[in-house]
């Protein structure tokens, strides 16, 4: 079986079938980018994933396990971690604080233990901190450390959000539309982040995104939609030649 496997999927919105039986696996250690036009399903797709939906019919399964009925606030446990569109962090915390935020799925303390602050809670709080200092240090964040989110670079709030999601120590990482709103060098860095993610932290990649020359630097594999049905799959290239493809993005 594979690592991560979707499993003729639907999610229905009144009339309309955001994504109409979508089947996919990725394997452990794959970059797996989907893409399509503006409305194809993408997003909804992520949102299924992250459980933020329920689906209309269809299964999810991560390492064997049938995730389909796992309520949202569990998945960041077993290992599922994503990044949204338009970046979700706390404007008026820090870096770091928002940071901390990304190990709550690791909270072992009751509230009680940590009103007495015991050695257990001072324990993990330790071990949240070298963790969080350890993905700014992969990213290159030292230098926002103490710094509001709200007077952050775009382009840095964009890294953060993946630093957040990386703070939970995922085996899975969903990133949706990593380039957007990035300029050229900006888009550079974050190809070779999402590299960097898979080869030395070997976190498997699932990506949405539109700029499809980070897509075909980064990606193994790739999954064409519209109207939220499968157009084609395979490597960047078989994808961009095939002629459904074309003609979708042609809007012919
Ligand atoms: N909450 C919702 N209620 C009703 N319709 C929705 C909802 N969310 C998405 N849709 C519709 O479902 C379809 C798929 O939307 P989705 O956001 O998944 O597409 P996308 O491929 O991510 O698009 P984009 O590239 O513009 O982000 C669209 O027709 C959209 O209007």
């Amino acid at each position: 079986m594979s690592f991560f496997t979707v499993d003729g999927i639907s999610l229905q919105f009144g009339g309309l079938k955001a994504v109409d039986s979508v089947s996919f696996s990725v394997e452990k250690g794959e970059i797996f980018t989907i893409i399509g036009p503006n409305g194809a399903g993408k997003t909804s797709i992520f949102n299924l994933i992250s459980r933020l939906y329920d689906p209309t019919s269809g299964k999810l399964f991560f390492e064997g396990r049938d995730i389909t009925e796992i309520p949202a606030h569990q998945i960041a446990k077993l290992g599922i971690a994503r990044t949204f569109q338009n970046i979700e962090l706390f404007e008026n915390a820090t870096m770091l604080a928002n940071l901390l935020v990304g190990r709550h799925c690791h909270a072992t303390t009751q509230l009680w233990q940590e009103i007495l602050f015991l050695p257990s809670v001072r324990r993990a709080e330790k071990e949240h901190r070298r963790k969080v200092e350890e993905v700014i240090e992969f990213l290159d964040l030292q230098p926002y450390r103490e710094k509001l989110i709200a007077g952050l670079p775009y382009g840095v709030r964009k890294v953060v959000e993946v630093a957040r999601a990386l703070c939970s120590e995922p085996k899975l990482i969903l990133l949706d539309e990593p380039s957007s709103g990035l300029n050229v060098e900006e888009t550079d860095d974050m190809s070779f982040w999402i590299r960097d993610i898979r080869t030395e932290l070997g976190v498997t990649v699932l990506m949405v995104e539109h700029d499809m020359s980070l897509v075909n630097r980064v990606s193994d594999r790739v999954l064409a939609l519209n109207y939220g049905k499968v157009l084609a799959s395979g490597t960047p290239a078989e994808v961009q030649a095939h002629p459904d493809v074309i003609a979708a993005y042609l809007g012919t």
